[in-house]
Order: structure tokens, then C-alpha cells, then sequence
């Protein structure tokens, strides 16, 4: 694409060597100098680790025909200089694709739990009024029926976009992204043009990149003001859970149609109704099509929550009711959520992504509810996260646990003996309550071995993940793998 073209709407305060300009062909756009060949042009983005800027040099050195910076810099190159090169780049990458999201149907989900079982919900719905669905999240993007890894929940703009006219030109006709804080607060999902924005819930995480609650919270509600606050022809909507306590910061930033959602409030998805049983639920709800009856294999209060914005979600886009419930019924569980390991062994193994002090409250106490014997809890921390989250997760295990093990999670730099000492220093010393036992694989098998008949062992906090980073590397690792191993050797005993 010729660079003049690909400028042509930016906002430019100085173009340095324009005479340059007017020929030069662009191949690809690029913020990672490692990236760079020839004819690409290279946005300088300040992150948190590095400064962009710093590597022009090496960008030109790999073919970089133009540079994009926000202060002035020193190059042989062309540079363009604008205000911000955050939303310089998606506004690039957005020209330089066609900008496909004008075209799909977005729906893009927020919130600290939910959002990657709300897009399987959505998922399941939309493909089953016939749409052709992409979906983009946490365990991974999925196009169609093949499945790419992601590095991120929410990608940045480059591949967003790129991945975004890829989806349009294999037929999708409606993207479900799950939107997180810190791209919202990046700048990753500037220039989607989102149709429906959906808010789960807010609880304490991510308060190592959020200096409070309220920037976290004001991130969340970027993803709202994105929607607009002018009405256009296309029909727009925020859904809302209203339960929620920062649902009114979600709901202010937008001036489209709401459609809330409550358990029992006067929203306008709300619920008669409900059963919880180990094997799922049964909801009676109304909405201002009629009511609905739905069952599903998913369980847990939470879980009515994510049916709620599912539906509600659903409404907006006008799929009858009777498709909802009979998608939402047909649906297998979500990968690592509230995932059962059976091998038909006499107590019961469950692995969950809880990873939140809030979630992993929800998931113990629907365990709780079903319990009829011990429960079992096994739960680390990641590292380089969060830290004013471990003591809360720690009792948030112990409130409902016979017995807990502390583990390692993901500790990534951090030495996993001082991660689990943030999470145990505050509790009384007690064998019988709790255990530490570093080696994740080790805890499983402990927890394996003292299982009696009846009780249920909570492995919690990785959920689908395949690996644990243990000094900055990955190495193969799943709870559910390990836990079915230790469950066979102890039956094969
Ligand atoms: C802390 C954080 O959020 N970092 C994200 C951010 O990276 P950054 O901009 O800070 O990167 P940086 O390393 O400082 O580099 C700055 C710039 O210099 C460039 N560079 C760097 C080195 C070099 O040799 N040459 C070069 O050009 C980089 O490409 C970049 O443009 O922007 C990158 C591109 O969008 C992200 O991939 C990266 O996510 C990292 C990997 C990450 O782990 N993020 C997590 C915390 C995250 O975002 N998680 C949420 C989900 C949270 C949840 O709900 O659980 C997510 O959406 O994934
Ligand atoms: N609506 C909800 N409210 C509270 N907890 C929930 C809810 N939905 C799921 N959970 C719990 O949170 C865990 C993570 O769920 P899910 O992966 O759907 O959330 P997420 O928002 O995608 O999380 P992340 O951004 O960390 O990937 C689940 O395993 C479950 O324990």
C-alpha cells in the first residue's frame, strides 16, 4: 500500500523527508523491531518494559522505510511525527486492512470473571442461528472451526486487525473478543467498532498493573465508551450485568440502549427461577420476548450470571429464544471450567481457572452446595502479579476447605517459596488445615492419596493451560493430565 494513502487520515504534526514520501510502498506495518523486513513501516509504541523509539536503528537496519514516532527523532528514514503512536498504530492497522470490523458484527465481553465462558455460551448460540462465528480470547482464537494460539487475551492492534480481515474473507459474519483491562487501557482494541459491549462483573485482580480499584474499574468502562455517544444506523447495545456494583460507571460511559440483567432485580433479562445440582442448572427467566426455560450441563450461581448475559447478549441480536435454549442445552462445559477428571474413581477431581480471590469464592461455594463429604482444595498464586490478591486467595481456600495445599501456580521470576509465604504467613499453623507443598505435581498426588470416598478435590487457579512458567520458561504441565495419572495409579494400587 502506498504510505501516502495509508496516512492519508492520520493525524500528522511534522513529516520529516516528505519529498520521500510520495512514492514509497508500504509491505507491512510493525511495532516490534524484531519484526521488521523489507519495506515495512515501524511504529515506535512506548510500553512498560521498553521504549519503541529505542529501536529505530535496528528497525531501518531490517528494512524499515518509514518510521512513526511521537517525539522527534534522528533516522535516515522518513519519519512521521504524531501526538500519540498508541493511536496512530491501530488507526493504521485498521486502514492498511480494509477496516473489517466495520463489516462483522463485533461483540466484544468485559469483566474480571466470565468472559471466556460467556464467548463459548455465544459461541454455541450464534452458530447455531447460523452465523459464522470467530472467537478471540484467553485459551485461544478461534476461526471457523480451526483454532490459532494467542499470546494474549485481547491481542494488539496489528494482529487484531490483520486476524479481523482474515475472519471476513473466510465468511465469518460475527466476532465474540473478550476485551481485558490492560488492552482497554493499551489502546488495543482502539478502532474496532464494536456493536455490542457486554460487563460481567468487577472483583479484585490485575492490582499490580491498576494502581486501584477505580482505575481498573475506569478501564473496564473504556470498552462502553467505545460504543458512542452519538446514535448511528447501526444498532448498538451495552449488557449489563446490574447486580454488579460498578455496573453504573459501565452503563454512564455509553449513551446506546441497555440491556441489563439481574438475578432478581427489574432488568430486563431477569430470573423467576432456578435449580443448582451438580450435573447443571435449570433457569426460568424473562425477557421482553417471553419467558424462557433453560437447562444446561454448566453449574454454579456464577454460571446463571453468564446465562443471563449470554441471553441478553442473544435478545440484541435478535436469535429467538427457542435457539438460545436449545444451543445453551446442547453445550459441552468450557475447557479448565469446572472441569470434571473422571476416571471413575469414588471422590471427584474438579479443575478450575479460579484465579481471582471473588472466583475462586464462587467456584467453593457451589462445591459447597454439592458437597457431601471433605473438600480438598489445591491453590497457588502466579508470580509477578498481583500481590495484595494471595492473602485473599488463601482464604478464600480456607472459608470452605477441610483441607488445603498451597502450591505453585505460574511464579514466573519470583522464588515460589516467597509467593507462597505471602499466601500462608497470616494463618495459624495447622497440619490438619493446611499444607504446603511447592511441587505442583506433588500436591496433586497428595491430594489424590488422602482422598476418601465422597469428597471433592478442587484443583484451581490454571485451569486449560498446558504449561507453568517457572523462571521466565514454559514447561509442559496440566492439572487435569497429572490429575488423571495420579487418579489411575491410586486405583491401579
Ligand atoms: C504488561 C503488558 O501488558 N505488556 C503488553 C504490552 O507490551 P509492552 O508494550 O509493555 O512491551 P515492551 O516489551 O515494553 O516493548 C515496548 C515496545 O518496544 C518494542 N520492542 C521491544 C524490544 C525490541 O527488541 N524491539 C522492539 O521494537 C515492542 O514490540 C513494543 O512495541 O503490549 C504487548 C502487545 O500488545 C503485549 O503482548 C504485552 O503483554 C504481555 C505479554 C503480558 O503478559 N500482558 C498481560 C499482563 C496481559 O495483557 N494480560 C491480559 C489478560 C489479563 C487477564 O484478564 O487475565 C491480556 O489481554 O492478555
Ligand atoms: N460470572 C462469573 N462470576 C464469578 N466467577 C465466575 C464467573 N464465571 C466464571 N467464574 C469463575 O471464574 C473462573 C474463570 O472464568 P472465565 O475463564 O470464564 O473468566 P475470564 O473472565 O475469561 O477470566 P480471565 O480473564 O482470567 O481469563 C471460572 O473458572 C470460574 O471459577
Amino acid at each position: 500500500m502506498k504510505l501516502l494513502d495509508l496516512i492519508n487520515n492520520l493525524q500528522v504534526i511534522k513529516l520529516d523527508n516528505k519529498d520521500e514520501l510520495s512514492n514509497l510502498e508500504i509491505t507491512s506495518i510493525e511495532m516490534d523491531s524484531r519484526q521488521v523486513s523489507e519495506g515495512s513501516l515501524f511504529v515506535c509504541k512506548e510500553g512498560l518494559t521498553f521504549d519503541g523509539h529505542q529501536f529505530i536503528d535496528d528497525a531501518v537496519e531490517k528494512g524499515a522505510k518509514a518510521i512513526v514516532a511521537q517525539r522527534p527523532v534522528k533516522t535516515n528514514v522518513p519519519v512521521i511525527l504524531v501526538p500519540s503512536t498508541k493511536q496512530a498504530l491501530a488507526q493504521l492497522a485498521d486502514t492498511f486492512y480494509g477496516q473489517p470490523s466495520q463489516q462483522l458484527s463485533m461483540i466484544g465481553i468485559t469483566g474480571t470473571n466470565g468472559k471466556t465462558t460467556l464467548t463459548y455460551l455465544l459461541d454455541a448460540i450464534f452458530s447455531k442461528a447460523h452465523h459464522k462465528t470467530a472467537v478471540i480470547g484467553t485459551i485461544d482464537m478461534k476461526i471457523g472451526e480451526k483454532r490459532y494460539p494467542v499470546q494474549n487475551t485481547t491481542p494488539d492492534p496489528l494482529f487484531l486487525h490483520k486476524h479481523l480481515r482474515l475472519m471476513l474473507d473466510e465468511g465469518v459474519d460475527t466476532v465474540i473478543m473478550e476485551v481485558s483491562s490492560h488492552a482497554l487501557k493499551q489502546g488495543r482494541v482502539f478502532g474496532i467498532d464494536f456493536d455490542t459491549a457486554v460487563y460481567t462483573n468487577l472483583s479484585q485482580d490485575h492490582l499490580d498493573y491498576h494502581p486501584t480499584m477505580e482505575d481498573y474499574a475506569y478501564a473496564k468502562s473504556l470498552l462502553f465508551a467505545q460504543l458512542g455517544n452519538t446514535y448511528s444506523k447501526a444498532k448498538k447495545a451495552a449488557i449489563i450485568n446490574s447486580d454488579d456494583r460498578y455496573a453504573e460507571l459501565m452503563m454512564d460511559a455509553t449513551a446506546q440502549p441497555i440491556v441489563n440483567y439481574s438475578l432478581d432485580g427489574s432488568a430486563v433479562i431477569n430470573v423467576e427461577d432456578y435449580n443448582i445440582s451438580p450435573s447443571g442448572l435449570t433457569i426460568n427467566l424473562n425477557t421482553p420476548d417471553g419467558p424462557a426455560n433453560i437447562t444446561t450441563k454448566l453449574t454454579g450461581k456464577f454460571n446463571i450470571y453468564n446465562i443471563l448475559a449470554a441471553v441478553g447478549t442473544a435478545y440484541q441480536h435478535n436469535i429467538s429464544l427457542e435457539v438460545i435454549s436449545e444451543a445453551i442445552k446442547g453445550m459441552e462445559g468450557v475447557p479448565g471450567r469446572f472441569e470434571l477428571v473422571d476416571s471413575k474413581q469414588n471422590f471427584s477431581v474438579i479443575v478450575d481457572y479460579a484465579h481471582t480471590p471473588d472466583s475462586l469464592e464462587n467456584v467453593l461455594q457451589t462445591i459447597d452446595d454439592l458437597k457431601e463429604h471433605r473438600v480438598i482444595t489445591i491453590i497457588g498464586c502466579g508470580g509477578d502479579r498481583d500481590r495484595t490478591k494471595r492473602p485473599l486467595m488463601a482464604d478464600a481456600a480456607m472459608k470452605y476447605s477441610d483441607h488445603v495445599i498451597y502450591t505453585s501456580d505460574n511464579p514466573r521470576s519470583e522464588d515460589p517459596s516467597a509467593i507462597l509465604a505471602d499466601m500462608t504467613r497470616h494463618l495459624r499453623d495447622d497440619d490438619e488445615v493446611f499444607t504446603v507443598i511447592e511441587n505442583r505435581r506433588e500436591a496433586i498426588e497428595r491430594a489424590v492419596q488422602i482422598a476418601e470416598k465422597d469428597d471433592i478435590i478442587l484443583i484451581a487457579g490454571k485451569g486449560h493451560e498446558t504449561y507453568q512458567e517457572v523462571n521466565g520458561e514454559r514447561h509442559h504441565f496440566d492439572d487435569r493430565e497429572v490429575a488423571r495419572e495420579m487418579v489411575q495409579l491410586r486405583m491401579s494400587l
